[in-house]
């Protein structure tokens, strides 16, 4: 008998070492990065699933609050082939159910073959299959969490000061369960930021006296975050708008496109965007399940190069400008850090909005 199961909705179900206790679901998914695992754990895109390393050892360089990208962990459990005790102890001050001794490359070919998929976890002395199967019953799809804003964003508004220096743009960002790193990107760059809820009102952001609507990257199903996408059709041609990941999502849609789930997403730190107008090739960090399928009025100026999904988003007349994946680079690479420089350029309104 084993401590610790894990049931897929395909009806397998995984024995493995229980490493932290508990029972719980969530949707199944994998990534591929290689270092970055508190970042990951941290990041509130990963709120309600269930977040499997494909790395094998997952804690080797220990674990850092300087690292952290939010206040918790968001995943509802975690997966690796081996958690160093580290990590365990700090997933166990959390609560967050942990396995690990499983075969992990079984697990994510599974997904990558069938894709992510409803799961149930079940740790501790007396757990039994049934039970991984009792809490598999119980998981809901991602798009059916109609209200996950409210459970990752802040509930008040909150003010970060930009450093000396640099731009002297103010930021209205949408907080629909953004990563610390955006943040604290734009103030560095000496953007003052007003982080406002999910579902803040035209009157809140009016109130910051912004420079740019910019809305963030976020957990589940885009078209949930009605408000925000209110938003960025509210402030269309009176405010530059940009959005990362959930952002563009927002974003597209509010421009008459429209999103669609990935069979697996994108979900590691080597993917590699192709840039349309300069040719480049740059690498990015990336934790996504959906992506946009029509951009509406929008351009799509990057794609991925491993299967063609916009990655990049413009509106040369409108000012608007979003990526799929992660600039803020956390845990890096950092290839694409100068999408904050080209917001704060856009926000100064020193930029000549293209012609017809
Ligand atoms: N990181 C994100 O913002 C993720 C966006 C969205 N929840 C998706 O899975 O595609």
């Amino acid at each position: 008998m084993s401590d610790a199961y894990l049931a897929l909705e395909d009806g397998r179900v995984f024995e493995a070492r229980g490493r932290v206790p508990g029972r719980t679901r969530g949707e199944l998914v994998f990534t591929t990065a290689y270092t970055g695992y508190e970042e990951s754990l941290t990041d509130p895109s990963y709120e309600e699933q269930v977040l499997t390393f494909s790395y094998p050892l997952i804690g080797n360089y220990g674990v850092r609050t300087e690292r952290f990208e939010s206040e918790r962990v968001h995943p509802r459990a975690a997966i690796a082939r081996e958690f160093t005790e580290e990590v365990v102890e700090w997933l166990d001050s959390e609560s967050v159910p942990a396995i690990d001794h499983l075969d992990t490359r079984e697990v994510v070919t599974s997904v990558r073959d069938q894709g992510a998929m409803k799961c149930g976890i079940a740790v501790g002395d007396d757990v039994t299959p049934e039970d991984a199967k009792a809490e598999l019953k119980k998981c809901k799809g991602m798009s059916e969490h109609v209200d996950i804003g409210k459970q990752v964003s802040t509930a008040e508004p909150k003010f970060f000061a930009g450093d000396d220096g640099g731009s002297d743009a103010t930021v209205a960002l949408v907080d629909c369960g953004a990563k610390g790193s955006i943040t604290s990107s734009l103030t560095a760059r000496g953007a003052d930021v007003h982080l406002l809820p999910y579902d803040a009102s035209v009157d809140m952001v009016e109130e910051t006296g912004a420079d740019v609507l910019f809305i963030s990257n976020g957990p589940g199903d885009p078209e949930n975050f009605e408000q925000a996408q209110a938003l960025v059709e509210a402030f269309t041609g009176e405010l530059p708008i940009a959005g990362i990941c959930l952002g563009q999502q927002v974003v597209a849609n509010a421009f008459g496109g429209s999103t669609e789930k990935m069979m697996f997403g994108h979900r590691g730190v080597n993917q590699p965007v192709f840039d349309l107008d300069t040719e480049q090739v740059v690498m990015t960090t990336q934790n996504h399940g959906y992506t946009v399928a029509d951009p509406g009025e929008l351009e799509v100026t990057q794609v991925n190069v491993n299967d063609d999904t916009a990655e990049g988003l413009e509106h040369g007349k409108m000012n608007v400008l979003t990526r799929q994946y992660h600039p803020e680079a956390n845990p890096g690479p950092h290839d694409s850090l100068g999408f904050f420089d080209d917001v704060l350029t856009l926000a100064s309104g020193t930029e000549v909005p293209l012609a017809d």
